[in-house]
């Protein structure tokens, strides 16, 4: 699995656009100033990750677009700023299930591609949203063609 490069690259673009978690919360422990702004001690602060990973000052002019050559050298490479992809989150409090859930994923496609092609059905509707985790509000069908036939 570790040599399933473009997988990963395809999976980390995924989860950048689209990761599970959109934001987290995290609350000041000493006054402290962000960007100018001052925040008091015990100020609950929102860090929208799914708005920051379209930032194109710190992804470049084709943030919005699904590129997974940009994590072609790495995750920390792929923008300007090398804690930048924070679909898990960064720093001491990240997702200890981060590289489970990339495992799994991989595996996962790796099975599947072994023996078919897929694409998103024509019906699909691209309309994300936020039931806890971000989910497709109408679902994803795809279309699953066995290979070689
Ligand atoms: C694509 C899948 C996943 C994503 C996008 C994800 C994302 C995240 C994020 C952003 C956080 C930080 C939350 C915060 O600070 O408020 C987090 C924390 C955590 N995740 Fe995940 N996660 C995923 C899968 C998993 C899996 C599979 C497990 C367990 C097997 C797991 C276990 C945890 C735990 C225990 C924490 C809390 C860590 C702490 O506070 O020290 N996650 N995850």
């Amino acid at each position: 699995l570790n040599k399933l490069k473009l997988t990963t690259m395809v999976l980390y673009e995924t989860l950048r656009l689209y990761g599970a978690v959109i934001m987290i919360a995290r609350e000041t422990t000493a006054d402290t100033e962000l960007g100018g702004v001052k925040i008091p001690k015990g100020t609950t602060t929102m860090i929208p990750m799914a708005i920051m990973h379209r930032d194109e000052e710190v992804w470049g002019a084709d943030a919005g677009e699904f590129k997974p050559d940009r994590f072609q050298n790495g995750v920390g490479r792929a923008a300007k700023h090398p804690s930048a992809m924070l679909a898990f989150s960064a720093g001491p409090r990240s997702c200890i299930g981060q590289d489970f859930a990339m495992l799994e994923a991989k595996a996962t496609l790796a099975v599947i591609l072994r023996r078919f092609e897929f694409e998103v059905a024509p019906e699909y509707v691209h309309a994300p949203a936020e039931f806890l985790t971000l989910q497709p509000k109408c679902g994803l069908p795809v279309l699953l063609k066995l290979l070689g036939q």
